[in-house]
This record gives structure tokens, C-alpha cells and sequence, in this order.
């Protein structure tokens, strides 16, 4: 009674039962359907809205700059505790003391500027190019299995994983995790989306300190010897990676560098650094890739759009670099549309309001309410786009925010931030952005792409897969995109494979 009609917070929108207990928010959590369950409140509620006793959660485009972006006379709003917290040592992403975290990252930062990814372009290359080599031979293979021309049908998530993987596994590590070359997902990488889950559970056992204590001796043996392993496996690749004589500047370059000169981060910063790094670094840029060909595969018009751009844009393979690839203003538009529909990271974890409280969108908050930014809600506000669940890349095209005639002329471009703002955003943006070009260039250069089988429940969204399905534990869980991979056919005007040059 108190936490509904007495809090402070009770003054915010949302439902009696989530104000009054944390259990609807964990039940929401553990069953994967948070995103989801929280867009119907969002719709309902409004744009701020108490998801629990000390919670509030916003899907407004304002909460970006008022939570993130650090202002002049205002204190930082701080990651929450509970999500970030010990045991683990500190790492860039589980900092929460701002002199630490900035220390961390200015160690990370000359890895990940543009000149660092110029030189690491040919890395990322080399596993595009066997990317399309596998995908050649499972067409290959099809077709001489039914003597046929109709390509294979191939569930690409595990692909596109298998290749940002095994970028980061040579970028980070100086060792790829080599899927590609097996066509298999390394059994280190095969338990990462189990430990996240994981994570998801013990911290849902948090919200109540009382029976952390008990609940945590609840978790298997098995499960707590999967993470001691998975995190071996980090240690040992640093270790390795420590012990050669490297001169290219890969991601560990500088960090290695300024260690040795006893700056920068300790060995167990490092350790748990790049044990984080290796998941954000690799899940979520597969995740757009997946939600992009997943719409592109049920749309045949743009998909022939972007392929067309792409196809008369280069007379050769060969000719697909990072330099050019920047310039395709349909593909831009394509990749923005994947960020907004499929955002990797669909809610931003709590942060905690700084001691004195603070106003944020128009609401006053006490010192440590935690809160939280609802970005998949947000990117599919039907107040803030027009059409806002279709997968419609023209939105993003030049103009299309200026002409009065265009129905996409008032969508709010601005509260799109799948890599977030502030001090605390993606890393690893230019490197994912490079990856996403790349990868999406390349298929569409080599292979006419059309969904394989739409779910039997169909309705709305688009795509063989349907996205609004999907779970999320804290990343989005991926389930199979099928989809049939034919050659590229010419069409009027323009070349078939054949005529292409520089195969993988
Ligand atoms: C499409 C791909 C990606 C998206 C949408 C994305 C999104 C995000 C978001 C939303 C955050 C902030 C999370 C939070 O504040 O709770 C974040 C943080 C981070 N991301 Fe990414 N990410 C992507 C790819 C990458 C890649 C490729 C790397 C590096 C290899 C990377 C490295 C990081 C790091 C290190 C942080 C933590 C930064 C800090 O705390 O200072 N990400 N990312």
C-alpha cells in the first residue's frame, strides 16, 4: 500500500501491481518478454512509466541527453549497482566510478579510432571473403544435390555470427575462433548466449538481498563451472596474445603497450575487460545483420533496391572497401532502419538517480531511483515515426526529413541511439558499422536473397523470422532466419555473377 499510494514515485504512471513489488518485473525478465510486456505499459501509460517499487523506465527521446550526457551543474547519473556490480573485477563496462571507467577506456581508445580500423580493414576482409566463400558452397552444394539453379536455403543467423566472432577473435585476441573455418560455432562461443541468460537470472535473485545469499548456493555446480571455463578461455587467449611479439595494431595493441609500461589497466582489467568486449563486440552487430536480411528477404523490392545500388556501384568484388562502401546512401538508410527495428541492446540497464534528486522529461525523481531507457519502444513509437513497425529505409534518405510532401517528415531521426550517448556509448560503433557495410555489400553483391518460410503465426513485422518475437536477456536471443541464397541473376542492364571479378 505504501509503495503504490505513498512513495515518492507514486505520482508516476504504471500499474498498481509493478509499483507495489519488483515480482512482475523479474516474472517479465525470466520469461524473456520484458521488451515486449514494457511497450504495452509504454502504449498505455505514456512515455514514463514505474515499472517498480524504485523504477522508472522511459521512452521518450529526451531521456538519451537528461540520463546520459553529462551537463554542466549536474551530477552523472551512474550505472546501477546492481547490475554492474562485484564480483567480477573491474571492466570498462562494469565500472561504475567515472575515474576509473575513464581510465579504462582511454587505454581502449586509440584501437578503435578511424585510422586504427583503416589498418584493421583487411582483417575484417578476410573473413567477409570466407563469409561468402561458405555461403557459395552450401549454394553449390544444393544445386548439385537436386540439379537444380535454385540456390540453398540456409539459416543465416549463425553466419553472420560466426563471422563477428571470428573478426573479434582475430582483432581482439590475434586468433580468430575460427567458426568459419569450421562452419561451427566455437563451443566457448555456443555457451555465451546461456551465460547471459545467466546473468539475467542472478540478477533478478538481487532485487532481494535477503535471499541472495541463499538463492546464489541454488545455482548448479554445471552452470557456475560453465562460466569459470568460459572465463578461462578469455585468460588464456590474453595471455597468449601477452606472450607474442606483435607489431600490427589490433585491439590489445595499446592496451599491452601502455601495461607494459605499468599504466593503463591491471591484468585482471585486461582479463575481464576483453572477456566483456568479445560479446559486445560480436552479438550485437550480428543482431542487426540478422534483423536486416531478415526484412530485406521478406521485401523483394528493396532488397533488389539495395542490391542495385550495390551492384552498379563497383564493376568488381574486389572493389567493396570501407572507403567506398560509406557512400551508399540506400544502404546507410537500410543499416539505420536494422539499428532502429533491431536494436542489439533493446533496453539500456538502470542508472541511478544522483544524491538530491533530479528532474528528468518533465518528472522529479529522488536520489537512487533507478532509471532505465526502453529503446526498442522507443524506435517503434508510432507518435514519433510514421509507419513506425515497417522496415521502410527511405526515412533515412537526404531530404526525406525536409519535404513537407514526404510521410516520414516528421519522424523523430534523433531518438534512434543504438549505441547510446555520453561517456558511456558504444566503443565499437566505427568498428560495427564497418562490419555491417561490409557484410551487407557483400551478400547482396554475390546472392539474390528471399525468405525461405514465414512463421506459421505470421501477421505484421515482416521477415521469415518475426522480430517482435524474439526473446531478449538483456541481448536479443536468436532464433533461425531461413533464407534462400540463389546466385545473382542479371537483370536488365547489369551483370550476373559470372561477369563479376575477384571472387572470395
Ligand atoms: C551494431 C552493433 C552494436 C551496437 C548497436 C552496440 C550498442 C551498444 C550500446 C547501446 C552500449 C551502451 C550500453 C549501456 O550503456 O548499458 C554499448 C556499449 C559498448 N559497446 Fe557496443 N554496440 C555494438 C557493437 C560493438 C562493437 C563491435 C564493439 C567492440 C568491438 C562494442 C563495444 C562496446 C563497449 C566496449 C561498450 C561499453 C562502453 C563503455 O562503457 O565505456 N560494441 N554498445
Amino acid at each position: 500500500i505504501y509503495n503504490v499510494a505513498f512513495h515518492p514515485l507514486s505520482n508516476v504512471p504504471g500499474p498498481s501491481n509493478w509499483a507495489a513489488s519488483r515480482i512482475p518485473f523479474i516474472r517479465c525478465l525470466l520469461r524473456g518478454t520484458l521488451v515486449q510486456d514494457v511497450e504495452r505499459l509504454h502504449r498505455k501509460y505514456g512515455q514514463v512509466v514505474r515499472i517498480a517499487p524504485d523504477e522508472v523506465t522511459f521512452a521518450h527521446p529526451d531521456a538519451w541527453t537528461e540520463i546520459l550526457q553529462p551537463r554542466p551543474g549536474r551530477q552523472q547519473f551512474l550505472k546501477d549497482a546492481l547490475w554492474w556490480s562485484e564480483p567480477s573485477p573491474k571492466s570498462l563496462i562494469n565500472a561504475i566510478d567515472p575515474a576509473t571507467h575513464a581510465r579504462i577506456r582511454k587505454t581502449l581508445v586509440p584501437a578503435f579510432t578511424s585510422g586504427a580500423l583503416k589498418a584493421q580493414e583487411p582483417i575484417i576482409q578476410r573473413y567477409v571473403s570466407l563469409l561468402i566463400e561458405r555461403l557459395r558452397q552450401q549454394v553449390h552444394a544444393a544445386e548439385v544435390a537436386d540439379g537444380s539453379t535454385n540456390g540453398a536455403v540456409v539459416d543465416i543467423f549463425p553466419w553472420l555470427n560466426f563471422t563477428t566472432f571470428d573478426v573479434f577473435g582475430d582483432l581482439g585476441f590475434g586468433e580468430s575462433f575460427n567458426c568459419l573455418e569450421h562452419s561451427e560455432y566455437h563451443p566457448w562461443i555456443a555457451l555465451i548466449f546461456d551465460n547471459i541468460k545467466a546473468i539475467a537470472f542472478v540478477n533478478s535473485v538481487k532485487f532481494y538481498p535477503a535471499l541472495d545469499w541463499l538463492l546464489t548456493r541454488c545455482i548448479p555446480a554445471s552452470l557456475k563451472k560453465v562460466q569459470a571455463d568460459h572465463f578461462q578461455q578469455v585468460v588464456d587467449k590474453v595471455r597468449r596474445r601477452m606472450n607474442w611479439e606483435v607489431t600490427r595494431e589490433d585491439l590489445m595493441f595499446h592496451t599491452l603497450k601502455e601495461a607494459k609500461e605499468g599504466q593503463g589497466m591491471s591484468l585482471d582489467e585486461i582479463d575481464y575487460t576483453f572477456a566483456a568486449l568479445t560479446i559486445a563486440g560480436s552479438e550485437t552487430t550480428a543482431t542487426v545483420l540478422g534483423g536486416i536480411v531478415n526484412f530485406l528477404s521478406a521485401d523483394g523490392a528493396r532488397c533488389r533496391l539495395l542490391s542495385d545500388e550495390v551492384r552498379s556501384a563497383f564493376a568488381s568484388e574486389a572493389e567493396i572497401t570501407l572507403s567506398r562502401v560509406g557512400g551508399l546512401e540506400y544502404m546507410n538508410g537500410v543499416i539505420n532502419e536494422g539499428l532502429r527495428l533491431c536494436p542489439p541492446v533493446p533496453w539500456i540497464l538502470p542508472r541511478r538517480v544522483p544524491a538530491g534528486g533530479e528532474r528528468v522529461c518533465g518528472v522529479w525523481l529522488a536520489g537512487g531511483t533507478a532509471v532505465s531507457i526502453q529503446q526498442y519502444v522507443l524506435n517503434r513509437d508510432p507518435a514519433l515515426f510514421h509507419d513506425a513497425s515497417s522496415f521502410v529505409p527511405e526515412r533515412w534518405l537526404a531530404g526525406e526529413d525536409s519535404q513537407a510532401a514526404s510521410p516520414y517528415a516528421s519522424d523523430q531521426r534523433g531518438a534512434v541511439q543504438a549505441f547510446s550517448v555520453g561517456p558511456r556509448s558504444c566503443l565499437g560503433k566505427q568498428l560495427a558499422w564497418a562490419e555491417m557495410r561490409l557484410i551487407v555489400a557483400r551478400l547482396v553483391w554475390a546472392f539474390d536473397i528471399t525468405a525461405a518460410g514465414r512463421e506459421r503465426d505470421g501477421g505484421g513485422g515482416g521477415g521469415a523470422l518475426q522480430w517482435e518475437h524474439l526473446r531478449t536477456f538483456l541481448l536479443v536471443e536468436k532464433r533461425a532466419i531461413a533464407v534462400r541464397l540463389r546466385r545473382r541473376q542479371a537483370r536488365a542492364g547489369g551483370r550476373a555473377e559470372g561477369g563479376a571479378s575477384g571472387s572470395a
